[in-house]
């Protein structure tokens, strides 16, 4: 044998252990990822047998009965009605309370929105003593205090921005009892830093006056959440310090691992833990395709809000920087739209001027930033993705936290994922955590609803229509990009051996010249999409490179390059023929415009679901039905008593789902319809 025939074959039996050792890791890292899901779902079949009927279930049902009757029962009542408003309980709530005052430790896990504060506060009231209340964010305790002051609860916060007489006043309270306050509200960095604060919080424990202790957004607490606070970390003192007070960890997001893990972390073992779905069944979720043009963007969600709030109902806006906030908020004012951003960072009197118009005036129509709790937000904008399912989940879960239908919009492009990735790759399961949104912003098929149960191991329920992929249907091709697949690898691996950097967008601009020699070409978006999806599946894989302003995202090969470029690999992509869109009969109509029937077929369904405040136009009628309804229309009254030849045929007839209550009388209205296209009617 030559030489060079020895060092060829060895340098590619190189490359094969290289490939073989990268599918063992891989497999490895499968397996792991099952047992994990296995654990998961034994410890879900066992602690709940579940019953989704009422859509409240899920719930872990404990040993103990903690929905019978208690001493405090008519006292608590009371409270919830005559102090709080409130007229019944929302599932769990009850029994939360129950075991709090039993003196139990809790763990809440219950959807944003769902009345875990009344699940502390309640018992705070009715049990002797101070509570403390331990919260991640300065907004959020402001808003916690503000409300319970204006239900006259004598409730304090102690944060840097209280005054030198207001902590006077609850040091007074903590040591000696004197003055009347029921809830106090700290941030960890109280507990973790402040040694005064803890001596004068012994004392009080001390005289028998530390009521309870509440923790809330407590998915802080782990590494492994969406949203980790060193300073939470540090609150394992509490019940190493006071274990006979109860301790109420709350939260609207953890899968197991982070429950397990903050059942460690706050040393309650033996807590009785209260989970409910995460399901909103009243958030309609969708994703839209985001351009790359700043302006347009703005434009889309001003048109967004304008049509879909004529009546300056409230939203959020969520951005990526405090920078994108300040400028996306005076271009939607220049749009006429009433708007103004809100972060944690402000300055607290602009922060307080933002809540009071909040509060006070229903012109305040669109917040930025977080920390907002008005229960009556209708809609939800993301200008650009969060950083996990988790957080998106919170922070889209600020809408319609009074149960009333709501939208939560995310608009989405494949250049944000490098933006994002640089920021959170460092972080624990970082980038992992910002790829599964990315997969959920992605799909075109799956059901947006059954991401969130996938993701918090919680058995499926029904969608009802209420996210973009079930209730509007556009065509998705399945189409091979395996060749362009190739093109992306060798151009990558090709200026990786040149030792030259590439960014996914210089990457699709560089491949999009040479694509000419393949079957099809792709357009730039779908390139782009490309590109995000081999990263996900591992085939590129992004690194990360720090410049003395910023770190950026390259692409490199992935661990998987050569399973593509072997072709044992196929990758498939879906691609959208026709857009996907709440107005989507709008952009599929025969005419390119809307005819009048369809206009009329728009009213109609907008005024059948303002009969019900509990239901969307969309799930009375969907675009894509309206579009059906009208490409039959007939010509003249004979064609419609005749219609052999122009109804609809079985098959486009059965796309009409089921009818619900209301859609019956909307399906006969519609074939009574005038049809012509004067409107003057
Ligand atoms: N039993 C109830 N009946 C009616 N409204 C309720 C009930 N319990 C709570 N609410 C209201 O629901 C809204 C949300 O409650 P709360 O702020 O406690 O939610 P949360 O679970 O803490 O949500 P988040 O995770 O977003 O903080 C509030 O306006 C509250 O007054
Ligand atoms: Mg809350």
């Amino acid at each position: 044998m030559e030489t060079d025939e020895i060092s060829e074959e060895l340098q590619n039996i190189e490359f094969e252990i290289h490939d073989v050792e990268e599918q063992i890791r891989e497999l490895i890292e499968k397996q792991e990822k099952l047992y994990e899901r296995r654990s998961e779902l034994q410890v879900l079949l066992e602690t709940c047998p579940i019953d989704v009927k009422d859509g409240s279930a899920p719930t872990n049902v404990q040993a103990e009965d903690w929905s019978r009757s208690f001493d405090w029962d008519s006292q608590a009542e009371d409270i919830r009605f005559n102090v709080f408003g409130i007229s019944s309980y929302r599932p769990n709530q009850r029994e939360i309370i129950n075991a709090v005052m039993s003196g139990r430790d809790v763990l809440v896990i219950m959807a944003a929105g769902g009345g875990k504060s009344l699940c502390y506060q309640l018992p705070a009231i009715l049990r002797q003593g101070i509570a403390l209340v331990v919260s991640p964010l300065l907004s959020l305790i402001q808003d916690q205090v503000m409300g319970l002051v204006a239900s006259g609860i004598p409730a304090r916060m102690l944060t840097s921005t209280t005054s030198k007489e207001d902590e006077k006043f609850i040091y007074k309270a903590l040591e000696k009892g004197e003055e009347d306050l029921k809830l106090l509200y700290v941030t960890p960095e109280k507990v973790s830093k402040s040694k005064r604060f803890m001596s004068k919080l012994e004392k009080c424990h001390h005289a028998g006056r530390l009521s309870l202790i509440s923790i809330d957004e407590a998915h802080c607490c782990s590494q492994w959440g969406h949203d980790f606070r060193p300073d939470y970390k540090n609150l394992s003192i509490l019940k190493t310090q006071f274990p006979n007070v109860p301790v109420v960890a709350l939260t609207a997001t953890a899968t197991m691992k982070v429950q397990n893990d903050l059942i460690e972390m706050l040393h309650i073992p033996k807590c009785v833990k209260f989970v409910s779905t995460v399901n909103r069944p009243n958030l309609f979720y969708m994703v839209r395709e985001k351009s790359s043009v700043g302006k347009i963007v703005v434009d889309e969600i001003a048109k967004y809000i304008k049509e879909s709030y004529p009546n300056k109902e409230s939203g959020i806006v969520y951005c990526f920087s405090r920078k994108e906030c300040e400028q996306v908020a005076s271009e939607l004012c220049e749009r006429g739209i009433s708007a103004d951003y809100y972060h944690a960072d402000m300055d607290v009197n602009a922060r307080e001027k933002v809540h009071m118009r909040c509060y006070t005036f229903t012109f305040m129509q669109v917040a930025f930033g977080m920390g907002i709790n008005k229960p009556d937000v209708r809609f939800v904008i993301h200008h650009s993705l969060s950083k996990s399912m988790e957080t998106y989940y919170q922070e889209s879960g600020r809408a319609g936290r009074d149960g009333l239908p709501s939208e939560c919009l995310l608009f989405f492009r494949s250049a944000d994922m490098p933006r994002q990735s640089s920021m959170v790759f460092h972080e624990n399961s970082g980038l992992q955590n910002l790829y599964d949104i990315v997969q959920y912003c992605q799909s075109k098929r799956q059901c947006r609803r059954s991401a969130f149960f996938r993701h918090f191991a919680e058995p499926l329920q029904e969608c009802n229509g209420m996210c973009d992929n079930c209730a509007f249907s556009s065509e998705i091709k399945e189409v091979d990009a395996s060749g362009h697949s190739i093109l992306l690898i060798s151009l990558v691996r090709e200026m990786q051996e040149k030792d030259q950097r590439v960014t996914m967008l210089q990457l699709v601009d560089r491949v999009k010249n040479k694509q000419k020699q393949l079957d099809f070409e792709l357009k730039r978006e779908e390139m782009e999409q490309l590109v995000v999806q081999l990263i996900l599946d591992r085939v590129l894989k992004e690194e990360f490179q720090h410049t003395a302003y910023a770190t950026n995202s390259y692409v490199t090969v992935g661990p998987r390059a050569n399973q593509v470029l072997q072709g044992k690999k196929i990758i498939k992509m879906d691609v959208t023929s026709t857009s996907k869109d709440v107005d989507g009969y709008r952009k599929s109509s025969k005419q390119g415009v809307t005819s009048g029937l369809e206009f009329k077929l728009d009213e109609l369904r907008k005024e059948l679901a303002s009969h019900d405040k509990g239901i969307f136009p969309h799930s009375v009628l969907s675009g894509q039905q309206i579009s059906s309804i009208s490409a039959h229309l007939p010509n003249s009254i004979e064609e419609a008593k005749h219609p052999n030849n122009e109804v609809l045929n079985e098959e486009e007839s059965s796309e009409i789902r089921p009818p619900r209550k209301k859609l019956k009388k909307a399906n006969k209205q519609v074939i009574m319809v005038d049809s012509s296209n004067d409107e003057s009617d």
